[in-house]
């Protein structure tokens, strides 16, 4: 089994007992699903053997006797053979070679799973090519387990990967021959993708090939011939695009001649095998022949009509020729050039270099996806992309927040004109200076369509007059942040609506709860490329994180009326506002304020948020707190010394860039949303500190025992243990009985806030849910979360006696409102002076 990651003294979680190998939640959804390994550190051998063998069947017994299987997973093989005969797998055609412990994959012919070793020597260079060409499920630290299928390969076709490279590279890692099955799976789903693109070239739209033979199979397609605009048979033809003059800002690279370096860990020692150093080699091969070798001579394209791009889209997807989109930037002399480059202070990461290079490897921009972990820099990649096509550019977020962050990360990394940049939300409707610029706006934004009943727009005269500028002009490069949120709708409408010539999508789980994530493979186009979370993490571009579940028991008195309650509301408020977790809230804020961290606590309830913050006298931000004082507490944060905990409603599970943040507490969430629990652990991924030596983040999810809160917490799980982190169950905090001023220890506390709760609640005090940030600042002002319609405020009608039994009790609130005392003056005075230091040492520097 893999060594267990030792936490530094100062970094050790402070449980007494810490549970890793208990049944836990965490653990039991995971081995419920087929697909899903165990977290590493928790899987007995037993357990990941008959994982394997049941994945894969099991290998005939003397075909692995005769080839004397000797590492570590083939080992694991030979044990279960013949404990699982009734595996019917026929594994007696797939020999192993006789090198095969030098190799990584074991290719299942069942499923076209692939499970690769990390331990292998040729694993760094497997995973580059695996990466291109499958779906990673799993890359927890010595077992990586990934699928082929249709989407993948499309994906490793529009990278500029053969079928003959797919296949050959495959055989070459493989340590069994090729299934017969996978070769022709990969053949008939290659055969066809990538041969034909959609071009938009000085204004028309081109679908073009290097085979006219492709070309003259659309055309037979009587749909697809009505979208041609011209109907003589022939084609235009042109050389194809030159390669090596494209230079992306930021790299060491021209992308489309020499690709990167090997990376990182990459580099062989000089006493490694043959095969080792053949797999760098083709590897290295690979990665350049994407770009050079594969590139035909001519190209051969018919025009097609504007207004049908849709149609033609979809026709060709059914007819199984799908159309990759790729934009000839370099020869676009239709629309002005933006002045737009990195600062020479930009050093581009070498994974953000890999992701830009799949973009341009061909001397154009390919629309796709590109999947990066929270926190390692989508942003700058986005910026760099644009740095690249230097042609108008839309950026679509999901916030006005993150609106203002893009403007500011393209101020701070390129030098941009700031009148070149454009903001576009309910606050702000500017426009760009010049002839092309930058405009940055929200999907709501954009695919806002209210109408009055004669078919008008409802919206404001100068929203509209954005909106038609918008409209009316062709964009070099649309950005789309955090991709996997908008609904399909919303994208159809955007894509509608905005004519890019290369669309890039940007996110860090390609993830889904409703499963409509393939939608984006058609409106967007394809992965481009993963990054691997853990080995981000290795490499100190993201932090190391510790993760716990802490499991906090019910109180007997909560527990009754948990127990009692039919609606589901109730009980998750219950289960939320659960004395204990309070508790276990309060230790682990001051543990950590006392270690020096930032804290942020996120609560997905609104009402537990505020009650909590200002039970602790902590400041909070959610949906209706005015964008002055959000801005306000965000900057005490960051700076001031006084204020090292915020709480935080889910406005602030993405974008958000602290970091500062070092420590990471949930109170309430959201179901068993896989992606919130991704994201929120992003907000701690872009720890400042997190290259001191020894240094950890901690992320806890605090979950109410026996209630609901176990199972979503488990399913919440799912996507970070793929990912490769550990979450270790904590099941009781060491030294909480000792906190001076714990809160809720006597019967009579408990009593009066479950009171309070229960009143609350009936006279709809309580607000579970939150806005949008990005609505919120259409309504400025608290009226972020609304009272529901008809609710009833007036308090004398329920009495607490009603409640409690307890008729003469009166719950008094002695809380305090950080919020509050910030807005008097202490805070502001902080920042002003901080303010004033920054500026100070801006203009020293620029003396210098
Ligand atoms: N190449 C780089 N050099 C220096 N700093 C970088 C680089 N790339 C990213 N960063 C910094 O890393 C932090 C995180 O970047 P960013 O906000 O773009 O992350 P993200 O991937 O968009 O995260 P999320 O998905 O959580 O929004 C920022 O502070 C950014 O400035």
């Amino acid at each position: 089994m893999p060594p267990k990651r030792k936490a530094s003294d100062g970094a050790s979680l402070p449980s007494k007992r810490i549970a890793s190998g208990l049944a836990t939640p965490a653990s039991a959804s995971n081995l419920s699903s087929d697909d899903d390994y165990d977290e590493d550190e928790n899987m007995s051998e037993d357990d990941a053997d008959m994982r394997l063998v049941q994945k894969f069947g099991a290998p005939k017994r003397d075909t692995a006797k005769k080839l004397g299987m000797n590492d570590p997973v083939s080992t694991l093989f030979r044990k279960r053979v013949e404990n699982v005969g009734h595996v019917s797998t026929d594994f007696g055609n797939l020999d192993l070679k006789p090198d095969h412990a030098e190799r990584p994959l074991w290719i299942s012919p069942i499923d076209r799973s692939v499970i690769m070793e990390s331990f292998a020597p040729t694993f760094k260079e497997a995973e580059r090519f695996l990466i291109n060409i499958a779906e990673p499920q799993s890359r927890v630290s010595r077992i990586h387990e990934y699928t082929i299928t249709t989407n993948s390969l499309y994906a490793a076709v529009s990278v500029g990967l053969t079928v003959n490279d797919i296949i050959s590279r495959l055989e070459f890692f493989s340590k069994t021959p090729l299934p017969a099955d996978l070769k022709d799976f990969i053949i008939d789903s290659t055969k066809s993708y990538g041969r034909a693109r959609l071009v938009l070239k000085q204004n028309k739209f081109w679908v073009e090939s290097s085979d006219p033979v492709v070309l003259q199979t659309l055309l037979r397609d009587p749909e697809i011939r009505q979208y041609r605009v011209s109907d003589t048979d022939d084609f235009t033809v042109e050389s194809a695009p030159t390669m090596g003059s494209l230079y992306i800002p930021g790299t060491k690279m021209a992308a489309g001649a020499k690709q990167v370096a090997p990376q990182q860990g990459a580099q062989q020692d000089e006493n490694e095998g043959d095969m080792a150093r053949g797999a760098e080699d083709m590897t290295a091969t690979l990665l350049n022949e994407d770009d050079e070798d594969d590139q035909p001579d001519q190209v051969h394209a018919f025009e097609v009509l504007p207004e049908s791009i849709q149609q033609v889209r979809e026709r060709c997807k059914a007819i199984e020729y799908p159309l990759t989109e790729e934009y000839d930037f370099r020869n676009d002399f239709v629309n002005a050039n933006l002045e737009i480059d990195l600062k020479p202070a930009a050093q581009i990461r070498p994974y953000q270099e890999q992701a830009l290079s799949k973009m341009f490897g061909n001397g154009r921009a390919r629309s796709g996806i590109i999947v990066l972990p929270c926190g390692a820099g989508k942003t700058l990649v986005g910026i760099t992309a644009a740095c690249t096509v230097k042609k108008g550019v839309i950026v679509l977020c999901t916030s006005a927040m993150s609106v203002n962050q893009w403007r500011d990360e393209f101020l701070r990394w390129s030098n941009v004109n700031p009148n070149d940049i454009a903001v576009f939300t309910a606050e702000h409707k500017d426009q760009f200076s010049g002839n092309t610029g930058i405009i940055i706006s929200t999907y709501n934004m954009m695919a806002m369509n209210r109408m009055d009943k004669n078919g008008k727009p409802t919206y404001a005269h100068d929203t509209k007059k954005v909106l038609d500028f918008i409209q009316s002009r062709e964009w070099g490069l649309m950005i789309l942040d955090e991709v996997h949120v908008a609904p399909a709708d919303t994208f159809k409408r955007v894509t509608y609506k905005v004519k890019a010539h290369a669309k890039l999508g940007l996110t860090a789980t390609l993830l889904r709860e409703d499963d409509k994530i393939d939608h984006l493979n058609f409106l967007i186009g394809p992965k481009l490329y993963e990054a691997n979370w853990q080995e981000l993490s290795e490499q100190g571009h993201i932090a190391r994180v510790q993760c716990a579940e802490v499991w906090c028991p019910m109180t007997p008195e909560f527990y009754d009326k948990y127990l009692d309650q039919k609606e589901v509301n109730m009980k998750n408020l219950l289960s939320t506002m659960n004395p204990r977790k309070f508790q276990a809230a309060q230790f682990l804020i001051e543990y950590h304020e006392k270690r020096g961290d930032k804290v942020i606590v996120f609560s997905d309830n609104v009402y537990a948020l505020e009650r909590f913050a200002q039970k602790l006298g902590k400041v909070f931000i959610y949906g209706g707190t005015p964008q002055a004082e959000r801005q306000q507490i965000l900057e005490n944060f960051r700076y001031n010394p006084s204020i090292n905990t915020m709480f935080l409603s889910k406005i602030g599970d993405t974008s958000l860039d602290l970091p500062e943040a070092t420590c990471l507490i949930q109170i309430s969430s959201h179901y068993g949303s896989r992606r919130q629990e991704a994201q929120r652990l992003g907000r701690i991924l872009r720890a400042k500190r997190r290259n001191d030596e020894g240094f950890n983040a901690f992320f806890y999810s605090l979950v109410s025992k026996d209630t609901q809160e176990m199972f979503y917490s488990s399913k919440r799980q799912a996507f970070l243990v793929d990912q490769g982190y550990a979450f270790k169950v904590i099941t009781h905090l060491q030294g909480i009985d000792q906190l001076p001023n714990l809160a809720f220890t006597t019967l009579k506390d408990r009593v009066e806030l479950l009171t309070k709760v229960l009143i609350d609640k009936q006279s709809d005090e309580v607000n579970e849910g939150d806005i949008d940030w990005g609505t919120v600042r259409d309504h400025p002002g608290r009226g972020g979360a609304k009272k529901k319609k008809g609710a009833r405020y007036d308090r004398s009608g329920a009495t607490l006696s009603e409640f409690s039994g307890g008729a003469n009790m009166a719950y008094q609130e002695q809380n305090k409102n950080r919020n509050k005392e910030l807005k008097k003056g202490a805070g502001n005075a902080f920042i002003r002076k901080v303010k004033r230091q920054q500026q100070k040492k801006r203009e020293a520097n620029r003396d210098l």
